[in-house]
Formats: structure tokens, sequence, C-alpha cells
């Protein structure tokens, strides 16, 4: 099998150790070899990226914008070929992964617009006779260390702005899925950006993301992960002074209100907690159901989760992949467990699957008679369990849903005005969904969270530029 290298300073980097790309939903398909880095690459690419910034910082608009555009353009027309790459070897379902890489897509057209529309103000200063310009620059060298579940969704979110507003790139993807990163590093390569400007240097977190964290070269780092990761790249960050932005976990509330329309909560609850396998910071680990509708929709969940087919991530028919990996699924499964060991009922599922390939294959579990304080409740899991949580009114419910050190997204089922728009007001996260599951949201709109689940500048949308640019402030006498 051919190695996919690494790319730094202009060119595909031999020499590496290499890993298999497995695909969880067939452990005996091997989907590639890719390159792992050792320390010595990664900080040559750092020295890459520097020696590339002040070229690329000032780099005409037109340039960046085609570069960024012709990147859209290609993911666009492969979207079949490399959402098929992406459920093969992280499990979502074609249908999830195909859509994914049309977000990618979307997310570099939206930044090569950005790029035309990057603008200052001038402002009148307090001092008679003197301009005040506020411009906005790159901010330098910018580390970007993704997770596995949005293999190329997230890397876009971050290589799209960040080659946008100038900076240059060092992109160290999980090392799970590397078969979608070198796909994306390879049409980024191939759209014309300069040597140095983007680098690809997959390896281990411990290894590649220790050397991105700790040399003094990277101005910017942008982490989406665990939280106990997050908080090590805080710490490095903090010691260095870098700017730095996290994303991380959620354990995202749904209210179902007496009120809801019954099949919108259902629909919501299935797909936000279980669909890509649950394995999304937004799922909707956490259902806090009033009274009056509690059992009838604990029912219809249940019914309706009996319908769907756990298979095989490629095949036609699944709605649900497998887990991503062992260490996940048995993750999962502890936590199965210390659900039923806390007392809280199993209504449906949460048993391991076997299909015609050896792969990851877990049943969706649905916990009922669930407390507030239960691990399952506070704890992320990140798999496709979900616990029940009963309440007696709107006012508990609230309470109930903001009850978390997290805060990412948080959900509301009902038909009355008065207690969405209440919801909307109250609830402690970053994005607020009412009538709708608490995953998946818009490429051109802010994203991120509240409390433990997100620091810094939100990511995506115009707002991504308070990331990826410093403002500067000038004052002229002319
Ligand atoms: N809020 C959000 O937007 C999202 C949050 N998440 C959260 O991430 C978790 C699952 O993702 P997972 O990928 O396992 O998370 P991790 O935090 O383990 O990994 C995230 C990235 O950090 C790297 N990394 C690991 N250790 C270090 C280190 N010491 N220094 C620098 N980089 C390091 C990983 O490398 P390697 O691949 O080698 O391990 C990977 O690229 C869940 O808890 C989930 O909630 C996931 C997606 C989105
Ligand atoms: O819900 C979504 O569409 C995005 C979720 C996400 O980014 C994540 O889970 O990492």
């Amino acid at each position: 099998m051919t190695i996919h290298h690494n790319f730094i300073a202009g060119r595909w980097a031999e020499g590496a150790e290499a890993q298999d790309n497995v695909n969880p939903s067939n452990t005996g398909d091997v989907i590639g070899e890719y390159a792992r880095a050792d320390r010595e690459q990664a900080l040559e690419a750092i020295a890459a990226a520097r020696a590339a910034f002040p070229a690329w910082s000032r780099s005409g608009i037109q340039q960046r914008h085609d570069i960024l555009q012709k990147v859209s353009s290609e993911i666009l027309a492969r979207k079949d070929e490399l959402g098929r790459l992406l459920s093969r070897e992280e499990g979502k379902t074609l249908g999830e992964g195909v859509g994914e890489v049309m977000r990618a897509a979307q997310i570099f057209d939206f930044f090569a617009g950005e790029v035309l529309r990057l603008s200052g103000e001038k402002l009148a200063s307090t001092r008679p006779g003197i301009d005040v310009e506020l411009t906005r620059e790159p901010v330098g060298v910018v580390g970007i260390i993704t997770p596995w579940n949005f293999p190329v969704a997230i890397p876009a979110w971050k290589i799209a702005p960040a080659l946008a507003y100038g900076n240059t790139v060092v992109f160290k993807p999980a090392e799970l899925v590397p078969g979608s990163a070198w796909a994306l590093a390879d049409i980024i390569v191939r759209a014309g950006v300069p040597e140095g400007a983007f680098n690809l240097v997959m390896g281990r977190g411990a290894v590649v993301g220790d050397a991105i964290l700790n040399d003094p070269r990277v101005d910017a780092v942008t982490f989406t992960g665990s939280v106990a990761t997050g908080k090590k790249v805080a710490a490095a960050c903090v010691g260095q002074m870098k700017k730095f932005q996290l994303e991380m976990g959620g354990k995202n509330p749904l209210v179902v209100l007496d009120d809801a329309d019954l099949g919108i909560a259902v629909d919501c609850a299935v797909n936000g907690a279980f669909f890509s396998t649950g394995q999304r910071c937004t799922a909707s680990s956490r259902l806090v159901v009033t009274d009056g509708i509690h059992d009838r929709f604990v029912a219809a969940v249940t019914e309706k989760l009996k319908g769907l087919v756990v298979d095989d991530a490629l095949k036609a028919g699944t709605h649900i992949g497998p887990v991503v990996d062992q260490g996940q699924l048995d993750q999962d499964i502890s936590y199965i467990d210390i659900g039923r060991e806390e007392g809280a009922t199993l209504a449906f599922g949460g048993e391991r699957l076997n299909r015609e390939n050896p792969g990851f294959y877990l049943q969706p579990a649905l916990f009922t008679d669930t407390t507030p304080e239960m691990r399952i409740n506070r704890e992320e899991i990140f798999g496709p369990v979900a616990s029940v949580q009963r309440v007696k009114d709107y006012e508990e419910a609230l309470a109930a849903a903001n009850d978390t050190p997290f805060g990412l997204s948080s959900g509301i089922c009902t038909t009355s005005l008065k207690y969405a728009s209440h919801f909307r007001r109250n609830a402690e996260a970053g994005m607020v969904m009412v009538n709708l599951p608490t995953a998946g949201v818009d490429y051109h709109v802010p994203f991120g969270g509240r409390k433990g689940s997100s620091y810094g500048p939100r990511e995506q949308g115009r707002y991504a530029a308070e990331f990826y640019t410093t403002v500067k402030t000038a004052y002229t006498l002319p």
C-alpha cells in the first residue's frame, strides 16, 4: 500500500512511520496507510508556516479568494467520493458523510466571499485634526488541532478562515481520521496555496499536538476536542501568551413540554440524540420531559428506535453507523453499566450488535427514571446513549436544562410562544433550538458555547474574524 505523506514546506514529506486507517464498520477493511509525523517534522512544518507568513499575509485578496473558491468547487464536485471516504473511516452514514462534505464546500465558498468583504473603520478622533483607522490584520501562524467526529467540516471551518484572513496554517487532524484530512489537504495544496502557507502534519496528539502547543513560532491555536485536552491546550497557550480558542464537549438538553407537538418532539430527540451515532458535541444526551407528555413521549421514542437500522455506514438503509473505535465503544458501554448501577431504567437498547462484518456496532440506548445528579446526566458519553429526566413543569425543566457544567446547545419543543421566548432568553447555552434538534447547524452563523463547552471567540460565519485577526488602531495627524 502506498503511504499518504504529510505536506510540509510545499512538498509531500517522506520518511515518517505509517499507521493503518481502519474502517469501523468492517475492521478487516484497511482504508490506507497514513504517515505519522515525529516531532522533528512538526517543527519543520511550523518553521515553514513562519517563513511563509510575511508573503501570505500580504497576498492579494483576489488570490486568496480564488484559492478558497477553487477548494470549494473541487470538494463539491467530488462530494460523493469524499463523503464515502469520510463514512468509511468515521462510521457516520453515507448520507451524513456526503452532507458533511457539502457543508465543507459551502464553508470554503463562504470564506472566499469573506476575503472580499474584509473591511476596516474610519472614525473621528476626540483630538481635532487626527484620523483614527481600525483595521484587522492576520494573527500569524495558526495551529489547528481537530477531533475525529467531523473529519471534514471542522477542519474546513478552521482552515478556511485562517487562510482567508492571511494566516499560515499547521493542521494536525485526529489520528483516527487521516483519510479525510489528507484528501482535504491534497485539494487545498493543488488549489495553489504557496509553499509553507498550509502544512498537514498527521500524527499523535502527544507528539505533533504538543509541538504545536509549545513552539513560540505558533501565534494562535484553535482546538476542538475533549475537555481534558482542551485544558492542556489552554495551559500551554497561556504559558506562552498565544491566542487560543477551544470547542469542547456538551451535555445538551432537549426540553419537551406538555404542549409540544409529539411527532416533532420525537423526531428532534431521535435525530439529536442518536444520529451520527450520538458522536456530536451538540447531541441531545438529556431529554427533559414534563409529566403530562412523559409516558407518551417515551413510548413514541422507543417505538421509533425499534425501527432504526444499525449497520454498515456505507449500506443503503442504514440509519445509524458504528461507533468510531473500540475505545469509544468501551466508554459507551461503561456508561450504560454506570446508568444501570445508578438506578436508571434502561428502557431500550444498549446491546452490542453483530453484523455481517466485524465492527463497533451498538444499539441506541434510552434511559428513563434518571435524576440530575446521575453521572449519565452530568458527563459527556459521546455515543448513542440518551437519558430521560421527568420534571413537573416548565420552570423545573429550565432549571434542569441549565443544571450542567456545559453550555453548548439547548433545545425546547413547545407550541407556546411564551415558553419558547423565555427559554431562548434564559437557556445558558451558546446555541438555542426551538422545535429543532440540538444538533445540526448552519455554516454561516456563529458556532460555540458557554461554561465548560467553549473558550474564546466564536467559530464560523463572520464572527470567525475575531479569532483569526487582530485589530490595529492607527492614529494619524495628516
Ligand atoms: N465542542 C465541539 O465542537 C466538539 C467537541 N468534541 C469533544 O471531543 C471529544 C472526542 O473527540 P477526541 O478527538 O477523542 O478528543 P481529544 O481531545 O482526545 O482529541 C482532539 C484532538 O486533540 C489531539 N490531542 C490529544 N492529546 C493532545 C495533546 N496532549 N496535545 C495536543 N493535542 C492533543 C488529538 O490527537 P489524537 O488524534 O492523536 O488523539 C486530536 O487531534 C468528545 O469529548 C467531544 O465532546 C468533539 C467534537 C466537537
Ligand atoms: O451539530 C452540528 O452540526 C455540529 C456539531 C459539531 O460540530 C460537533 O459535534 O463537533
